[in-house]
């Protein structure tokens, strides 16, 4: 299991993660995503889960409709690690790809 990332290291991700940002409390990152419909949201989740398997890491999420909000924590490690930072930067690529995607507060 990799190591919680430094102060330095966390900021450094976020700023390269804009939309993206920690979680209140909590040692996460979280997004909220906006899409043009349920399905353009769970087709977005089903390439996410595609990817978070093959990573063997997973996110937090909830989806109602066309939101998705998402929280990215380690759980083994107890906070954020590269593996959180990997996911989201995944992510970023597949919403990317996807033009209805946005954030949504
Ligand atoms: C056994 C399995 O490898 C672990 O439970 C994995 C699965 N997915 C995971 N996902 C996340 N977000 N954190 C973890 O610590 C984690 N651990």
């Amino acid at each position: 299991m990799p190591a919680r990332l430094s102060p330095e290291a966390r900021a450094a991700a976020l700023a390269a993660l804009p939309g993206w940002r920690e979680v209140e409390g909590r040692d996460a990152i979280t997004r909220n995503l906006r899409f043009a419909d349920f399905g353009a949201a769970f087709g977005f989740m089903a390439q996410v889960a595609l990817v978070a398997e093959k990573m063997d890491h997973h996110p937090e999420w909830f989806n109602v409709y066309n939101k998705v909000d998402i929280t990215l924590s380690t759980h083994d490690a107890h906070g954020l690690t590269r593996l959180d930072v990997e996911l989201a930067q995944a992510i970023e690529r597949i919403a990317g790809a996807l033009p209805q995607a946005s954030s949504s507060g």
